[in-house]
C-alpha cells in the first residue's frame, strides 16, 4: 500500500526527514532531480519551466539547471528576478541556475509567453505546490490558461498548480497535466475533489532512502491499494469444498416498486464467490425475483399496502438472517415503517451485515441528530459495513453535504471513532471510493466514469456480501477485504466499458464480467510481483 498525506502530514513528515539529517536543502536538490528525469523521460529538446514564489519553483530551478546539464534548450520564465524570490531555499537555487546555461525570462507579456509555451516539447508547472490557497492571483491566473490552450505536454511538479492540494477543489483554473511527479508521497488533493481531472498519471519520488521507515512516523490521510495488496484474496477454490463450506449470503432487498435491485444485487453476490445466496423480499414481489433468479431460492417476506416490508416483517427476516454467512440489506426495500423496524433488527443479530441503499436511510431514520451521536444504535460484536455514496453519508451525519474525498473520509470517520469497532467499515462511494476503518483509510483502484449509471450501487453491495461470505473464515483486516470487492466492482467497469462502449454500459453488465474482473485482479497482481518500481504510484 502506498501512503497518501495530507498537506499537514507532509509537513511533519519532512521535520522527521530533517531530523535525520537530511536537509529541506537537500530535499528540494532531490525533487528537482527527480522532476528532471520524469520530464526527461519524453526526450524533449526545448523544455520552458514556469516557476512561482516558493519553494516549488524551487523544484523548478533544480530541474532546470539538471536538464540542461543533458543539452536540452531549456527556458525558465519566473514573476521576478531570481534574487527577488521570497523564498531563501528557491532563491539560493535561482541564483545557481541564472547562472548556468538556461534562458530566463521574466515577467512576459502573454503574448510572449504564449510563444515560449508553442515552441516547448514540455511545459514544466513549478508555479505552485502545496502552499497554494485560495484564488488564483495574477499573473498565474494568466499563465495556467495560456499553457492549457497552447502546451504539448505538461509535467507538473508536486502539484498541479492552481489545485488545492488539500481538497482537490479547483475555484477557477488549474493546470491540466499529462504527469504529475509528486515528491515524497501523494498529497490527498491528488485524488479528491477535481484532483483527477487535472493531475494525468500520478509519478511519486521516494527522495529518500529510509523513506518507509520514516513514513510511519506520520500519520496517513489514506493508502493507496495496490493489486499485490489483494493477493490472499486470489487464491483458488479448494477442491474440497461445498456450497455451504463457501458461504451463505441472504440478500434482504426489493420492494413492489423496486425487485430489480434485489436481484441484481442477489446475482452480483453469487458471480462474487457465495456457494449459496437467498433473498428475502415482500412477498408481492417474490415470484417475479424468482422467475428472474431460478438458482436463488426466494423467502416471502409479510408486506404492507404498498409491497414494502410489512409490520411483521422483522420478524421473519431476522429468523431467516441468523443462518447465513452474511446478510446484504437495502437494495430497493423504500424506507417504509416496516423496513425501518427490520433493519433495527438485523444489528441486533450476531450476524456480518452489509447495509446499502434505503436500508441507510433507515438507519438515519432511526438517529436524531446524526447517527454518530448515537452509536450505540450500530455498535456490534459481528462485522458491520456500511456502502454511502456522498449523500447517504451525508445524512447518516446529519451534516452539510459530503462533496469530495476529504469530505467523505472525515464524516466516515466520525460514525467510525463514535463506534471505535475494528470491524466496522464505511465504504465511502465516490468517484474515488474510500474504505474506511478505524484503523486505516484504503483508497481502492477507481472504476470507469462509465460506472455512474443505476443500479452499480446495487452490484457492488453484492459483491462486497459475496466476497464477505467466501472470505467467512477471515480475521481483518476488514478494510482490506472491503478493498478487495470495490476493486473487483472498479475492474467490472472497465470490461464492461471495453465490452459495450463507454456509454452504454448497464448495471447488469458488470454483474456478467465479475469472474473477468477475478482474473483481471489476478493478471494485476501477478505483474505487481514481477515489477513494482519503488518510487511509481499509479494514479487512481
Ligand atoms: N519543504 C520541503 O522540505 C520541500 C518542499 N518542496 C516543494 O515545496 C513546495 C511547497 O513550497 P512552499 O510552501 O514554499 O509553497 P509553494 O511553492 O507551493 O507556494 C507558495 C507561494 O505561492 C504563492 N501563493 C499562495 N497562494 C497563492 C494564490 N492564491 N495565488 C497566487 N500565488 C499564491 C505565495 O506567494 C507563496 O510564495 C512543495 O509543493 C514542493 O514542491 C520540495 O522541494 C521537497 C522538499
Ligand atoms: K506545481
Amino acid at each position: 500500500m502506498k501512503p497518501i498525506l495530507s498537506c499537514e502530514e507532509v509537513r511533519r513528515l519532512e521535520d522527521c526527514i530533517e531530523a535525520e539529517g537530511t536537509s529541506k536543502a537537500t530535499l528540494m536538490e532531490l525533487a528537482g532531480e527527480f522532476a528532471a528525469s520524469v520530464v526527461a523521460a519524453s526526450d524533449p529538446k526545448r523544455v520552458l519551466i514556469l516557476v512561482g514564489f516558493g519553494n516549488n519553483g524551487g523544484d523548478g530551478w533544480v530541474a532546470a539547471d539538471i536538464l540542461a546539464h543533458k543539452g536540452i534548450d531549456v527556458d525558465v520564465v519566473s514573476p521576478v528576478e531570481p534574487d527577488e524570490i521570497p523564498a531563501a531555499l528557491a532563491r539560493h537555487v535561482a541564483r545557481r541556475t541564472a547562472g548556468r546555461d538556461v534562458n530566463i525570462v521574466i515577467g512576459p507579456s502573454r503574448d510572449e509567453l504564449a510563444e515560449l509555451v508553442s515552441r516547448a516539447d514540455v511545459v514544466v508547472d513549478a508555479i505552485l505546490g502545496t502552499g497554494f490557497h485560495g484564488s488564483l492571483r495574477s499573473p498565474f491566473s494568466i499563465w495556467i490558461p495560456t499553457v492549457n490552450e497552447l502546451a504539448a505536454e505538461v509535467v507538473a511538479i508536486d502539484v498541479p498548480s492552481g489545485l488545492d492540494a488539500e481538497t482537490g477543489t479547483v475555484e477557477e483554473d488549474a493546470i491540466r497535466a499529462a504527469r504529475t511527479a509528486t515528491m515524497l508521497a501523494p498529497k490527498i488533493g491528488l485524488y479528491s475533489a477535481d484532483g483527477p481531472d487535472y493531475t494525468g498519471e500520478i509519478l511519486c519520488g521516494g527522495l529518500y532512502d529510509r523513506l518507509d521507515e520514516v513514513i510511519d512516523d506520520v500519520d496517513h490521510a489514506a493508502e493507496m491499494v495496490e493489486p499485490i495488496d489483494l493477493i490472499d484474496f486470489l487464491e483458488p477454490l479448494p477442491s474440497n469444498i461445498d456450497k455451504y463450506s463457501r458461504g451463505s449470503v441472504l440478500v434482504v432487498a426489493g420492494s413492489s416498486s423496486y425487485p430489480g435491485a434485489a436481484i441484481m444485487a442477489a446475482k452480483a453476490a453469487a458471480r462474487a464467490g457465495a456457494g449459496y445466496v437467498a433473498v428475502a423480499t415482500p412477498a408481492t414481489c417474490a415470484n417475479l425475483i424468482r422467475m428472474a433468479l431460478p438458482s436463488v431460492p426466494v423467502i416471502d417476506i409479510p408486506a404492507d399496502s404498498r409491497g414494502a416490508f410489512g409490520a411483521a416483517a422483522r420478524r421473519a427476516v431476522c429468523d431467516a438472517a441468523k443462518k447465513f454467512s452474511c446478510v446484504l440489506c437495502g437494495p430497493g426495500i423504500t424506507t417504509a415503517a416496516g423496513c425501518i423496524d427490520v433493519v433495527s433488527g438485523l444489528l441486533k443479530l450476531d450476524v456480518p451485515l452489509v447495509l446499502d441503499a434505503d436500508a441507510l436511510n433507515c438507519l438515519s431514520k432511526l438517529s436524531i441528530g446524526g447517527l454518530d451521536e448515537t452509536p450505540e444504535l450500530y455498535r456490534r460484536e459481528a462485522p458491520l459495513i456500511l456502502t454511502p455514496h456522498y449523500r447517504e453519508l451525508s445524512r447518516l451525519v446529519d451534516e452539510e453535504a459530503v462533496r469530495d474525498l476529504g469530505g467523505a473520509i472525515e464524516a466516515a470517520q466520525r460514525l467510525l471513532w463514535a463506534a471505535g469497532s475494528d470491524n466496522f467499515i464505511v465504504i465511502a462511494k465516490g468517484p474515488v471510493t474510500a474504505v474506511a476503518g478505524v484503523e486505516k483509510v484504503l483508497l481502492p483502484v477507481s472504476g470507469p466514469a462509465s460506472m455512474a449509471t443505476a443500479g452499480t450501487g446495487d452490484v457492488l453491495s453484492g459483491i462486497v456480501a459475496g466476497t464477505v461470505a467466501l472470505n467467512h473464515a477471515y480475521e481483518g483486516p476488514w478494510e482490506l477485504l472491503c478493498s478487495y470487492a470495490v476493486s473487483l466492482h472498479s475492474y467490472t467497469g472497465f470490461i464492461a466499458a471495453d465490452r459495450y462502449g463507454e456509454k452504454s454500459v448497464i448495471a447488469t453488465d458488470l454483474i456478467d464480467v465479475i469472474g473477468d474482473a477475478m482474473a483481471l485482479a489476478s493478471e494485476e497482481a501477478l505483474k505487481g510481483l514481477e515489477d513494482v518500481p519503488a518510487t511509481t504510484a499509479k494514479g487512481a
